[in-house]
C-alpha cells in the first residue's frame, strides 16, 4: 500500500483530535485513543509498531515533520550531511559560549518520521555493557546489559553475508527483528588502512564490537541499511505496510504536540489525560485524549520543550514565563550532556585512496546511479565506518612528543577501568570546517575527528518564550572544563601519530613541518613533535563541535530532584505520562546511542504492555 496512500497517515489535525472552539475546552470530551505518542522519532515508531500489535489498544503517532516515504535524501547512507539545514532538519543552534571562542554551534536532529534514526550516520553501536550496569548504579533498576540485551536482539535482523564477513558470531545478533543491520558493501581504501596502523600503535583489532565484550580498541562498524545499501530508519523498519494497515493507529504528520494536558486527583496527583496540537503558530489548536497514556518521544531538546510548556519542570523558570505550574520537577532540562568532537582534522591523501571524486557533478551523478541500481561504491558506504575507542588516560597510547610520552591530566569518568573515553573516527573525504572556504576541486584527503565520549561538562535546555514554535535555548557549555579540553588533546595528538603510521602514512601526502595553524590543514600536515599544548586547545576553540548525541535531559534515576523519570519511564509524582527517548539515558554512554534508543524502546513497549494488562 505505501505510506503515502495509507490510511494510517494524516496531516489534518480534524481527522483525529477536536477543534478547540468557545464550546470546546479543556473538560472534554475530545476525540482519543488509547496512547498518544508525541515525536515520531527513532523511538517513537518502535513504540507505535510495538503497541499496535495489540489490537485492542488505540494509538496515535504524532510527528511534527513530515512522511518520509519516497524520500531519496534520508534513504543514502552516506549522504546525512546533505540533509543538513533542509527541511528534515530542525536546524538548531547551541547558544555561544566563552570556551568555543563565543562560537554558536549547529546542532542537527531529525524532523521526519524515523527522527535522527533516518538523518543519521547509521552507526550501529551497542555500546559498552558497563554503560548500562553503570545505569543501575545510578538508580535505574532493570537496565543492566544483561536486562538490556534482549531488547537489542529483539530489534535486529543482523544481514551481512557471512562469506564476507565469517568473523561475525551471528548468534551475539538478532535475526528476526524489524531492524537490517549489516556492513557496507564497500569501503574507501584510506578508511581500510586506519585499522592496521591503530593495531601497529598497540589497539586491540576487534571483529564485533556489538558482541558484548566492550569497544576498546579498533573496529569497523555495522550500520543501519537494508540488502540494497538503502537507510534503515526506525520509520522505514517498523512502519511497513502491515503495520499501517492496522485499524488501530493512526499517524499524524506535519503536526505539532505542543502540550500536555492533565486533569488533577482528589489526592493533588496530576494525570495525564491528552496533548493540544497545532500545524502552526497561528492554525487553529486541537485536542486530542489519552485514556492510558501519553508518551513523550520528542527526542533531547523536543521533549524538554513540551514539558516545559506543559507546565512540568523548574518552578522559577515556568513562573518568568507565565506558564502554570503543574509539577515542579528541577530536573527537566537541567542534565543535558553530548559528546564534542575536535571538528574536521583534514589530511592530504593520494588521489584515489578517498571518495573526494564523487564531489565532481559527472562522478558524483555515476555513483548515484552505482548505488540505486546495484546498491554498490561509494555512497553505498557509510561515512564513518571505522573507529578506534581509547581511554586518553592510558600511558600505553603513544600520545608522545619528542619521543616523551606526555599525557595531560584528565579525570577518569568512564564506567569502568576497561571503557574508553575518547573516539577516533576517519571520513573517507575532505571536510573543512565551516570557517574555511570548500575543498578546491582535485583535492584528495581523509578527514579526521577525535570525539570526547565521558565529558564533565553539563548544560541546560531552556525555553525561549512560552511559545511552542519558538526554539528552545541550547546550552551544552561543551569543554567547559580542563579535564574535557584535555581529552580532545589526547584525541589530536593521537590522530596525528596514526596519520604518520605505515600502512596509512604511505596513503597519505602530508607536507612535513607545516606551522601555519590558519591552515585548513594544520594539524594534518605539522609535525606532532613541534605541536604544543596550547596550540592544539586553541585550535579545539576555534573548531570543537557537537557530536549530536545529547542524551540525559529528563533521565531515569529514583530521586525527583534529580530525574525526571523512575526505571519504568513514568514521569515522577505525574499519572499516565512517560518518557521513551535519549532524554532517559541516566547517564552518558562511551559510544553511539541509537541502538540504545531502539532497544529502551523496545522494552519500555514491553513495560507499557505488561501495565495495561494489570
Ligand atoms: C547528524 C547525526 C548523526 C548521528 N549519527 C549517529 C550514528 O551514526 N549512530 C548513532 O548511534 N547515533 C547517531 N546520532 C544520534 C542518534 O541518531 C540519536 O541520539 C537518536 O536517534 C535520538 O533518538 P530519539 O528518539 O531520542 O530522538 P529523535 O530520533 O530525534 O526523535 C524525536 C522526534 O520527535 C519529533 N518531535 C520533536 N518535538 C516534537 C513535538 N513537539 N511534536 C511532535 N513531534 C516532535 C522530531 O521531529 C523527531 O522526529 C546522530 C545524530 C545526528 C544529529
Amino acid at each position: 500500500m505505501g505510506l503515502s496512500q495509507s490510511r494510517a497517515v494524516v496531516n489534518d489535525p480534524s481527522k483525529f483530535a477536536t477543534k478547540v472552539t468557545t464550546a470546546v475546552d479543556n473538560s472534554g470530551p475530545w476525540k482519543g485513543y488509547d496512547y498518544v505518542i508525541v515525536g515520531g522519532g527513532t523511538a517513537g515508531c518502535v513504540l507505535a509498531a510495538r503497541l499496535s500489535e495489540n489490537r485492542d489498544s488505540t494509538v496515535l503517532l504524532v510527528e511534527a515533520g513530515r512522511s518520509h516515504v519516497g524520500d531519496l535524501q534520508t534513504s543514502n547512507p552516506l549522504g546525512f550531511s546533505n540533509i543538513f539545514k533542509t527541511a528534515r532538519d530542525w536546524n538548531l543552534h547551541t547558544s555561544k559560549k566563552k570556551h568555543l571562542n563565543e562560537r554558536e554551534t549547529y546542532w542537527p536532529r531529525g524532523k521526519i518520521l524515523g527522527g535522527t534514526s533516518a538523518t543519521n550516520a547509521l552507526i550501529y553501536h551497542r555500546c559498552p555493557p558497563e554503560d548500562f550496569n553503570e545505569w543501575v548504579t545510578l538508580g535505574a533498576k532493570g537496565w543492566s546489559y544483561s536486562d538490556s540485551k534482549p531488547y537489542f536482539v529483539k530489534s535486529e535482523a543482523y544481514c551481512s553475508n557471512p562469506k564476507w564477513h565469517p568473523e561475525i558470531n551471528a548468534v551475539e545478533h538478532g535475526s528476526d527483528g524489524p531492524w537490517k543491520i549489516r556492513h557496507p558493501s564497500e569501503t574507501a581504501p584510506s578508511i581500510e588502512a586506519i585499522i592496521q596502523p591503530c593495531q601497529n600503535l598497540g589497539m586491540r583489532h576487534i571483529h564485533d564490537m556489538n558482541a558484548g565484550s566492550g569497544s576498546l580498541g579498533v573496529s569497523r562498524f555495522m550500520g543501519s541499511m537494508d540488502t540494497r545499501s538503502w537507510t534503515d530508519s526506525t520509520s522505514t523498519a517498523y512502519l511497513t505496510d502491515d503495520v499501517l494497515a492496522r485499524p488501530n493507529l493512526t499517524i499524524a504528520v506535519d503536526t505539532t504536540g505542543e502540550k500536555v494536558l492533565f486533569s488533577t486527583s482528589s489526592g493533588g496527583r496530576p494525570r495525564a489525560i491528552g496533548i493540544e496540537v497545532a500545524t502552526g503558530p497561528d492554525s487553529p489548536r486541537f485536542l486530542v485524549s489519552a485514556a492510558r497514556e501519553v508518551i513523550l518521544c520528542g527526542g533531547a531538546v523536543g521533549t524538554p520543550q513540551v514539558w516545559l510548556l506543559s507546565g512540568v519542570g523548574p518552578a522559577n523558570e515556568l513562573i518568568k514565563l507565565d506558564i502554570p505550574v503543574v509539577k515542579e520537577l528541577p530536573a527537566v532540562g537541567r542534565n543535558p550532556s553530548d559528546h564534542v568532537s575536535s571538528g574536521p582534522l583534514a589530511f592530504r591523501a593520494k588521489p584515489g585512496s578517498t571518495y573526494d571524486y564523487i564531489t565532481n557533478p559527472i562522478s558524483g551523478l555515476f555513483a548515484m546511479f552505482k548505488w540505486l541500481i546495484f546498491g554498490r561504491g561509494p555512497l553505498s558506504s557509510m561515512g564513518w565506518s571505522s573507529a578506534a575507542f581509547v581511554r586518553s588516560m592510558d600511558h600505553t597510547v603513544p600520545h608522545y612528543v619528542q619521543g616523551e610520552c606526555r599525557v595531560v591530566p584528565v579525570n577518569d569518568r568512564t564506567s569502568g577501568p576497561d571503557v574508553p573515553d575518547l573516539e577516533l573516527i576517519c571520513f573517507p573525504l575532505t571536510v573543512f570546517d565551516d570557517a574555511f572556504p570548500k575543498p578546491p576541486p582535485g583535492t584528495s584527503g581523509i578527514t579526521l575527528a577525535a570525539v570526547a565520549l565521558r565529558t564533565e561538562s553539563r548544560g541546560r535546555i531552556t525555553l525561549r518564550s512560552a511559545s511552542a514554535w519558538d526554539k528552545s535555548v541550547i546550552d551544552p557549555n561543551y569543554l567547559s572544563t580542563e579535564s574535557d579540553m584535555n581529552i580532545l588533546v589526547c584525541g589530536v595528538r593521537l590522530l596525528m601519530r596514526i596519520a604518520r603510521t605505515e600502512p596509512l602514512a604511505s596513503k597519505l601526502t602530508l607536507k612535513p613541518h607545516a606551522t601555519d595553524p590558519t591552515s585548513p590543514w594544520w594539524p594534518g600536515d605539522a609535525d606532532p613533535d613541534w605541536v604544543s599544548d596550547d596550540e592544539i586547545c586553541d585550535l579545539l576553540r576555534r573548531s570543537a563541535l557537537p557530536a549530536w548525541h545529547p542524551v540525559s535531559s529528563a533521565r531515569m534515576g529514583v530521586n525527583p530532584e534529580d530525574s525526571v523519570v523512575d526505571p519504568e519511564l513514568h514521569v515522577h509524582g505525574i499519572s499516565g505520562l512517560r518518557v521513551v527517548e535519549a532524554s532517559d539515558f541516566p547517564a552518558q554512554l562511551s559510544g553511539h546511542p541509537c541502538a540504545v534508543v531502539v532497544a529502551i524502546a523496545e522494552k519500555a513497549a514491553d513495560m507499557i504492555k505488561q501495565d495495561s494488562i494489570m
